[in-house]
């Protein structure tokens, strides 16, 4: 090996060496807690500080200074975050969101706090612990990792880490002390931080911005060892390292040589994107920020002294409207991150990189100096900057349509240093770039009044996009990803929209903080302040667009009236607080995650009751009659019309709801499209009141599925009379239709694992398909096949005789398959009217009726349409989550374990409504637990184990009496 050989590897073995210790303390706080350190690099600033002061201010000896900060400093920092920030965030239960926006928060709190305490100019006298020579810090990382290895292999400890990780509840269960293990991860974390810090600092710009970024770039290595193996993350801190330093001794010509000099210098920011961006996300955990974005209703009046406020600079002289100037600039830019991350739900840790875009942009164009562009008078450079940064939001927002949380936190983040690194922090842009204002707006009285005016058209713009029917997709997109999906929203389409939107804003914000400085300023612009804002947002109510200026006139108020580092300060601690709010926003989430409290201020409503007056259709004529709603709107009803032709009542099951064969009769379904209104008192053959009869099918005490059987499934008994149950695959009620929905030898695997073994299903229009079986016999595997959330391995799914095998949910419900939860799938933050109004924009069909009928239909169109989702009782949201479904007009409706959580009386409404719906021609298939309400309404049951279906037959075969197949 040549010398310079040797002496590139050995300074590229330095760097790495102190990449990888961040990488080992990233890894095990991460696999200790749970949580991905933002705040790993603030500490490794913090720490380097503090060597420095007691050494270089205080006279302190070297090794005495450096045992204080990386034995008693850094482990305490990484106890004291524990204890205080993190332990009780875990309290309120372990929330990933709430962890990524509190260790945001620390690493603002941490950087304002040092810019306060030391100023935020660069020191270059840090001492210098460790020689630049690699192998002391080699052996530093050598020692580490081998101590890690050891305590995790050997220790107890190491025991109880490892079933932390596996399953932390169970580990808790087993008497592990969870709180132990993550205190001494924090203390470990910050320990290698502060390491990291010290040995950094006398080789870099000791400063509160600078280094905290650039140790969490190498937040690279963690990620590409998938937050899992310590070794893997030294081999690659080391060989990027090495790489790095090897990258300086080449030396093209021409255009090469700028792009070669960029990469060669930041090869970890590089590791990064490819990290973030090309790897499979790591911690994709449903995380931020629809925990962080529910909306609370500006006080009254707010907008009028926000309006006040607004505009009292105008008043103001000098240096202070001179400093006013960025007030609405960087409204401009936070109101970007409204509608990314506030109404989208989709957390931006980039933003500032757009933000900056749109000022470089607008200054080249209006420079003339943008390669292919004119020069351009500044109005219109500003356009054109906006226009030509809103298309790059698909840098983050394309990301954005596969990943979530964390990994979604970490590449945007990525983004947002990569084009700072190699957009901003390259000669053309560094060397001094001024900008001028828009002619006659020069002085800073009349700049600001133009500012004004764009940021209305930008609350304008915010404010159209939260209304209306995007403003709805929007919401439901960030309270229910999937919920969303299933209502037939385009969530990918969305999401780029969002970004695009997202950046455009930005762009023209930055622009205008360009303006306002006359000069583009790349450290305006550098990825922390993307963080900082992002916590501002968050902390002041990320979907208000009020708190967005409220946090603007904050970052530039508190800064501006005292020493640098207080907004950073006072944001930061406000995050660290945020998620610890009772009642706060978090409360959105605990909603959206199902822990809904089981009373409400509307009860369930005598839903039986509604079904009949609507059935008879007292008050809404028969134009009105509550078919549902698609095949109303479309009159496409081919099984209520048979069944009108007298589709002969011996066919209905045993145990049928007598509700159900009154409108299989004829009446209700040939009613609602023909004309004549059923009779005022609908009855069955029986006598009985329609609705009665379905309570009576659902007998008191309800049937649950067995448990996994021993062995095969039980054979079925045939009665006398009655069909013999048929071979797997055919079925026993086919209708004379053909199906609608046809699934065709289906396998379905996960990782080696066959959860389908080659099944056929077939859902014909106007029938209740059950499927039944014991748990992990593979039926929401299936049902997740038919619905579009699991692709299968093997088979086909047919939508009469369209091949959906391969088409996504939202197209399948835009197609007329619509489908429900086994765990609620609700919208939260919208009123219960508007969650069915999602339903009926994005589905089958377009009825500007639908949202009434199916409100009436399921019984909510009472007071409780116009209450917000979030907190009403489950059997409501049930109702809620069908009359969503129904909306958009399915002709396939997929229920899975619709009974879940109901009680009886709520269990015999519905089993009246899916009644109905199949007298009405719907196609409906139930995966449930619940034996009697499958007893009760399907006309054929299935019955899985093992990945297959083993019988097949009406209820009455298939699962005998109720006494004989009583479970447990
Ligand atoms: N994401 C997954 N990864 C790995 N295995 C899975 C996954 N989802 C399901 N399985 C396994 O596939 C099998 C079928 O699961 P599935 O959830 O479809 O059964 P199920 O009949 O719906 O059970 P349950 O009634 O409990 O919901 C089970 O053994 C389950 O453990």
């Amino acid at each position: 090996m040549s010398s310079l050989t040797y002496d590139l590897t050995l300074a590229g073995l330095s760097v790495g060496a102190a990449a990888a210790l961040s990488g080992i303390g990233l890894i095990v706080t991460y696999r200790a807690t749970g949580v991905l350190n933002f705040a790993h690099g603030a500490i490794a600033m913090v720490c380097a500080y503090v060597l420095r002061g007691c050494v270089v201010e205080w006279g302190w000896p070297l090794w005495w200074a450096a045992a204080l900060t990386l034995l008693v400093v850094a482990p305490g920092l990484g106890v004291v975050l524990e204890r205080f920030v993190f332990r009780p965030l875990s309290v309120l239960g372990g929330d990933p969101a709430r962890a990524l926006v509190a260790s945001i928060g620390v690493f603002v709190l941490l950087v304002g706090g040092a810019a306060l305490l030391w100023g935020p100019g660069a020191r270059d006298d840090a001492p210098v612990l460790v020689s630049a020579d690699p192998w002391g810090q080699l052996a530093v990382v050598a020692v580490l990792g081998a101590a890690v290895a050891a305590v995790v292999r050997r220790t107890r400890f190491g025991r109880e880490l490892r079933a932390i990780v596996d399953d932390r509840r169970l580990a808790v269960l087993g008497g592990v002390d969870a709180d132990r293990v993550a205190a001494a991860g924090w203390a470990f974390g910050s320990f290698t931080a502060g390491l990291t810090g010290v040995l950094l600092a006398p080789y870099v710009r000791l400063d509160p911005y600078g280094l905290p970024l650039l140790v969490m770039e190498v937040v690279a290595v963690a990620v590409a060892a998938r937050m899992r193996a310590p070794a893997v993350a030294v081999a690659v801190a080391l060989g990027v390292g090495v790489a790095q330093s090897q990258l300086t001794r080449l030396h093209p010509s021409g255009w090469g040589e700028p792009l070669l000099h960029a990469v060669g210098a930041n090869l970890f920011v590089v590791a990064l994107l490819i990290a973030a961006l090309a790897l499979p996300g790591v911690g994709a955990r449903d995380a931020l920020p629809r925990t962080a974005t529910a909306r609370t209703p500006a006080p009254p009046g707010a907008w009028l002294v926000a309006g006040v406020l607004f505009l009292l600079p105008l008043g103001f002289a000098g240096r202070d409207l001179h400093t006013a100037v960025q007030v609405p600039a960087l409204g401009v830019v936070l109101l970007s991150l409204v509608v990314v991350t506030g109404r989208g739900g989709q957390i931006s840790l980039g933003q500032a990189a757009y933000a900056g875009l749109g000022a470089l942009f607008t200054a080249l164009l209006a420079a003339g100096r943008f390669p292919g562009l004119p020069r351009l008078p500044e109005p219109a450079a500003l356009a054109a900057a906006v226009v030509l940064v809103a298309p790059l939001g698909v840098l983050t927002g394309w990301p954005a349509i596969g990943r979530r949380g964390l990994a979604l936190a970490l590449a945007t983040f990525a983004v947002g240093v990569g084009v700072s690194r190699f957009v901003f922090d390259q000669p053309y842009a560094t060397s001094g770039l001024s900008l001028g204002r828009p002619a006659g707006f020069d002085d800073d009285r009349a700049y600001y009044v133009l500012e004004l005016v764009l940021l209305g058209c930008a609350l304008t713009a915010v404010r159209a996009l939260r209304r209306g029917r995007t403003g709805r997709a929007l919401a439901a997109m960030r309270d229910h990803e999937s919920g969303a999906r299933a209502a037939g929203v385009r969530v990918p389409s969305l999401k780029l929209l969002a970004f695009v939107c997202g950046a455009a804003l930005a762009a023209l914000g930055g622009g205008m903080l360009g303006m306002g400085l006359r000069a583009f300023d790349p450290d305006a612009y550098d990825p922390v302040r993307s963080l900082l804002w992002f916590a501002a947002v968050v902390v002041l109510g990320a979907d208000s667009a009020l708190g967005a200026l409220l946090a603007a006139a904050l970052l530039v108020g508190l800064d501006a009236g005292t020493r640098g580092g207080v907004a950073a300060a006072v944001i930061g601690v406000l995050a660290v607080l945020v998620g610890r709010f009772p009642g706060g926003p978090y409360e959105a989430l605990r909603a959206a995650a199902g822990r809904l409290r089981p009373g409400g201020p509307v009860g369930p409503t005598p839903l039986g009751a509604r079904v009949r007056r609507l059935l008879r259709g007292p008050d809404t004529g028969p134009a009105a009659a509550p078919v549902p709603t698609g095949a109303t709107a479309t009159g496409a009803g081919p099984r209520g019309n048979r069944r009108g032709k007298g589709t002969p009542e011996g066919r209905r099951a045993p145990g049928r709801p007598a509700g159900r064969s009154a409108a299989t009769g004829g009446r209700a379904g040939r009613g609602a499209r023909d004309g004549p209104p059923a009779p005022p008192s609908a009855e069955d053959a029986s006598g009985r009141p329609l609705g009665e009869g379905a309570a009576h099918g659902v007998p008191e005490g309800r049937r649950r599925a067995p448990a996994a059987p021993e062995g095969p499934p039980p054979v079925p008994r045939r009665t006398a009379g009655s069909p013999a149950v048929r071979p797997v695959g055919a079925s026993a009620a086919a209708p004379a239709s053909s199906p609608v929905l046809t699934a065709r030898a289906l396998y379905a695997r996960y990782g080696g694992f066959t959860a389908l073994g080659g099944v056929d299903l077939e859902l014909p229009a106007g029938r209740v398909t059950a499927v039944v079986g014991p748990n992990g016999a593979g039926k929401s595997t299936l049902f997740h096949c038919l619905a579009g959330t699991v692709r299968p391995a093997r088979g086909s799914v047919r939508f009469g005789a369209r091949d959906i095998t391969r088409m996504p949910a939202h197209s399948r419900t835009r197609l007329g398959i619509a489908r429900t939860f086994q765990h609620l799938a609700v919208f939260p933050t919208l009123t219960v009217a508007e969650n069915v109004r999602v339903g009926a924009e994005q589905g089958r069909v377009r009825d500007a009726g639908a949202v009434e009928r199916t409100l009436r239909l399921l019984g909510l169109d009472g007071p409780v349409r116009a209450l917000p989702a979030a907190g009403l009782p489950t059997g409501t949201l049930r109702r809620v989550e069908l009359a969503r479904a129904l909306a958009a007009g399915p002709r396939v409706l997929l229920l899975d374990e619709p009974a879940a959580g109901l009680d009886t009386a709520e269990v015999a409404a519905l089993a009246r409504i899916l009644g109905a719906l199949a007298a009405d021609g719907m196609a409906l298939l139930v995966v449930e637990h619940d034996l009697d309400l499958v007893a009760g309404v399907a006309d054929v049951v299935h019955v899985m184990a093992a990945g297959r279906i083993v019988a097949s037959g009406p209820p009455g075969h298939v699962l005998g009496t109720p006494e004989g197949a009583s479970g447990p």
